[in-house]
């Protein structure tokens, strides 16, 4: 099934060898462990909560301990370790007394919601007193909620600076959510990253081409179609035609695709003679009688970007007309768009949308795709994604826990048990018990291998939507 697909189905195996060890290191008597999850900043000031609910249904809902998998385990720790020190008897424990649900509490912030970074956004605490050693084993997983987090926040950065683009130069954000569009599979390290991170992004966007993410989004988010593509050529389905065969090429994609969008990449040769000849000339009537039945998008692939951009939108302006919209900038007809899929992230987005404000083209002309910088060029350190002990109770006395490195103070870990509140629109933090649990953000989404809370994508995508968005559509 899908859990061998993936290499490991053993929940047991999936942690930190060290952590095989850590039942036998806590203080005796230990009965409670309170561990948490922030992001201590990086490089976005908030981030986007969210991946968190794929991790349980992946690995820790429903009866996940098995005496079969505890065999296993400990004849692979065996081995691993040339020693007993498999905690054999606290997971036959959980196997018999608990049926082999995972006897954890976990509370966290609802997915999708944007909070500033140094809040806790997760805790997880052992509902059993004889499981105390369970709430850090699973810290492994748990943490690579780091990668659908990061993907949502950069993604969700990128919408911004859009938006911003789009509310100086177009004459309203419709065209926002296919704006940037995922060219990311192929980069991602593995079929499931991609799904994983190709949602995240359809958080905040609804364009993709990573089709593992409509079936993770749908698995695990009950989202029936979370992203759309259209047809577009690759170079081979150019190139085949012939260097002298490009127009062939071109108007085999017209007459295929002669209503709806249809991308086409257009540098296999000479971007320049392609949009002056080939769509500027020869194909011009062509494309003119699409009318607003589907609009012909042009993709250049090569050169530098802002000034690649622009120059295509100055020659299709000259060979196609152009006209000014209210806000001031020109567009072309409807007929006409361009995506530009190379060389695009969150650090040269903004270069290519000023330098087209800078000529007068309007926003609402380019859409973009993104591939490796939006899927895969990231890693826990972009968020400093963490997650520590803050609370424990031993022999009965309830202990606030922390780390605060002397050679590190940004490593400084919270105290105690921990809500996070949010009042005048302010997320904060409240440490060692201080916060009243009502008035806690964070929601009881887990517990003793139940999940009791799930969000549905469109909720995610709601508490995920940018200011600018909101305020215009009050
Ligand atoms: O170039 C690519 O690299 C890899 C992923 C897909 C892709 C292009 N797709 C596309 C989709 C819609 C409009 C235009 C292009």
């Amino acid at each position: 099934g899908i859990q061998e697909a993936i290499g490991v189905s053993n929940i047991l195996l999936v942690t930190d060898s060290y952590k095989v060890t850590h039942h036998l290191q806590y203080p005796p008597k230990t009965t409670t462990v309170c561990s948490y999850f922030e992001s201590r900043g990086g490089k976005f000031s908030s981030t986007v909560f969210f991946g968190l609910q794929y991790i349980l249904k992946r690995w820790l809902v429903g009866p996940v301990v098995t005496k079969e998998k505890i065999k296993e385990a400990k004849e692979i720790y065996s081995l691993h370790f040339g020693q007993d020190v498999f905690n054999e008897e606290g997971w036959n424990y959980i196997a018999e007394h608990h049926k082999g649900y995972i006897p954890l509490r976990i509370k966290a912030v609802p997915e999708g919601t944007v909070v500033p970074t140094r809040n806790v956004l997760f805790t997880v605490e052992n509902t059993d007193p004889k499981c105390f050693w369970l709430t850090n084993y699973f810290e492994t997983l748990l943490v690579q909620v780091w990668y659908p987090l990061t993907v949502a926040t950069n993604s969700r950065c990128q919408k911004e600076i859009i938006a911003k683009y789009l509310f100086d130069t177009a004459e309203n954000l419709d065209s926002l959510p296919f704006k940037l569009h995922d060219f990311g599979f192929r980069g991602c390290s593995s079929v499931e990253s991609a799904g994983i991170g190709g949602a995240a992004h359809l958080v905040n966007f609804q364009g993709t081409d990573t089709i593992a993410a409509l079936v993770t989004a749908k698995n695990f988010y009950g989202c029936r179609n979370a992203g759309f593509s259209i047809p577009a050529a690759e170079h081979s389905t150019i190139t085949t035609w012939g260097e002298h065969g490009e127009r062939e090429g071109f108007k085999n994609m017209l007459d295929k695709f002669p209503t709806g969008l249809v991308a086409v990449v257009s540098d296999s040769y000479d971007i320049w003679n392609a949009c002056e000849k080939i769509w500027g000339t020869e194909l011009k009537e062509a494309i003119i009688a699409r009318g607003d039945k589907g609009a012909l998008v042009i993709r250049p692939d090569s050169g530098d970007p802002p000034e690649i951009v622009v120059k295509v939108l100055e020659i299709l302006g000259e060979k196609f007309g152009t006209t000014l919209n209210s806000k001031g900038y020109k567009m072309l007809p409807p007929y006409l768009r361009v995506i530009q899929g190379d060389g695009i992230s969150y650090e040269t987005l903004g270069k290519i949308l000023e330098n087209m404000k800078k000529h007068q083209w309007s926003a609402e002309l380019v859409a973009f795709g993104s591939g490796g910088a939006l899927l895969q060029k990231l890693d826990r350190d972009t968020q400093k994604c963490a997650f520590k002990c803050s609370y424990a109770v031993i022999n009965g006395k309830e202990v606030n826990v922390f780390k605060d490195p002397v050679t590190d103070r940004g490593k400084k870990s919270k105290k105690g048990r921990l809500t996070l509140e949010l009042s005048n629109n302010v997320y904060t933090t409240t440490e060692e018990g201080a916060g009243d649990p009502s008035l806690d953000v964070m929601q009881l989404v887990f517990e003793n291998g139940k999940l009791l809370k799930e969000y549905t994508f469109d909720e995610i995508r709601k508490n995920a939507e940018i200011d600018l968005v909101r305020n215009l559509t009050k």
